[in-house]
């Protein structure tokens, strides 16, 4: 490779950088011109007496606005240090013709952002928290969660059609999603719809639904990210519980740093918002127990209500820098009522099941420790049977095509969102 890397940075093999086996995009061009960008971002100077931080995130525009919006409150809090965004692409925008069934799991979005974390070349990485799967490469922790926007999950109707809910749709009309926990709950409630796999970024796919070539009568997609997007005007309606329960950490910026990087935990950890980190944490406490190495469509809702604490109110703390911090910071003590309602659903839609558990937390690991008994209640309320459902489908494969079953390989989130969308139940398979 003729590009200069960092000093620190070990030799790229291009081959290495991406778990998909074939890409439209050639990964190897497509690293390089990401190492230009970080080589014209680091030959920016310094400004006299600020500190530069570097936050890595994808290219898409969502992943842009949302890691501008992480840019401006570090630099509203932290005036001295110089903010730079670099962008990356990862092996999900490199394979933009591939169904994402087929490509695997969640860390398609964040492997190589992890990487440039790990070997230094960004200080943080701005997530969708939807998107960060709920163990970390070594090294790596969550240093923030951003106040959530609306987390639910919009109805989006294709342009010039007047439906207004999913109830109204006519039997066969086809809805494009490409989300495992969409399908197989609205399949169970709307077993007469088609559901079809839709890809690429959300403008993208919001193209493809308007085309009237196309056969979507609509998409889901999280309101977060239309929101954020700027397209809060396509939201035909909010579908929520029971009907669709959205998806762990749906609407929350997460920021990864490198576990022992002080100046990046101070830095970053500002932004926490606490009342979303709670509950949040919660959230993804309960998906890592269920997840078990194997993808689950599990949804949730939460909600959180701030309890008075007894006693006086703690003193203010101050930054590194000795700037005063703002009241109600994450690292202050807190209580409150957290709600957590789960769901687990079989691929069919055919069987589901949901707890809840309100109780009142005192930290983030009283939360944690709420959400891991939410998927034991979960577990134990009907959950294991579609669990073990899934998991004899992933074994099955593994036995029937060894080391090619894509569950060995992407520990079975591309198995199962093969056969789910592969119609057990009748998907439909729109061109697109
Ligand atoms: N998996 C893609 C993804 N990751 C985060 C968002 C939207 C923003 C969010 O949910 O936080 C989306 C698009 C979607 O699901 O519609």
């Amino acid at each position: 490779m003729s590009v200069e890397l960092p000093p620190f940075h070990p030799p790229v093999n291009g081959a290495d950088r991406c778990p998909v086996a074939s890409v439209s995009k050639d990964p190897e061009a497509a690293y390089a011109s990401d190492l230009e960008r970080l080589k014209a971002l680091r030959a920016v100077p310094e400004e006299e007496g600020k500190q530069t931080f570097y936050l890595g995130t994808r290219m898409s525009k969502l992943a842009m606005v949302q890691t501008n919006l992480v840019k401006a409150a570090l630099e509203k809090e932290w005036p001295d240090v110089d903010v730079r965004i670099y962008g990356m692409t990862t092996s999900g925008d490199n394979n933009q013709s591939q169904p994402l069934y087929l490509m695997g799991g969640k860390a398609l979005w964040t492997k190589e952002l992890e990487v440039a974390l790990i070997e230094g070349q960004v200080d943080a990485i701005v997530h969708s928290l939807k998107d960060v799967p709920t163990e970390f490469p070594p090294g790596c922790e969550l240093g923030a969660v951003l106040e959530r926007e609306d987390p639910s999950d919009a109805l989006v109707v294709k342009e010039g059609l007047s439906y207004t809910s999913l109830e109204e749709m006519p039997d066969g009309s086809v809805i494009g999603t490409s989300s495992v926990r969409r399908v197989a709950q609205l399949r169970r409630r709307f077993p007469k719809l088609k559901f079809a796999d839709v890809r690429g970024l959300v403008q993208t796919r919001l193209r493809k639904l308007d085309d009237p070539t196309s056969s979507y009568t609509a998409l889901i997609l999280a309101s977060a990210g239309l929101i954020r997007l700027g397209l809060g005007h396509r939201i035909t309606a909010a579908v929520t519980s029971p009907v669709l329960y959205h998806a762990v950490g749906q609407g929350a910026i997460g920021v990864e740093m490198r576990i022992g990087d002080e100046r990046a935990k101070e830095i970053v950890g500002s932004l926490e918002c606490w009342r979303t980190g709670w509950q949040c944490r919660a959230e993804r406490s309960m998906l890592k127990v269920l997840e078990g190495g194997c993808s689950v469509p599990v949804g949730v809702e939460s909600s959180l209500v701030e309890l008075a604490l007894p006693g006086s109110p703690p003193p203010q703390a101050t930054f590194l820098s000795g700037a005063p911090r703002p009241h109600n910071r994450a690292e202050d003590p807190h209580a409150a009522t957290i709600t957590l309602h789960g769901t687990v659903t079989s691929l069919s839609g055919t069987s589901s099941v949901i707890a809840s558990i309100t109780r009142n937390v005192y930290s983030i690991a009283d939360a944690e420790a709420l959400g891991a008994d939410i998927a034991a209640e979960l577990i134990a309320g009907g959950g294991r049977e579609i669990l073990e459902e899934l998991e004899g489908m992933s074994r099955r494969c593994m036995e029937r095509m060894g080391p090619r079953c894509p569950s060995r390989v992407m520990g079975g989130r591309r198995l199962i969102s093969r056969l789910l969308l592969r119609g057990r139940g009748g998907a439909a398979w729109a061109s697109s």
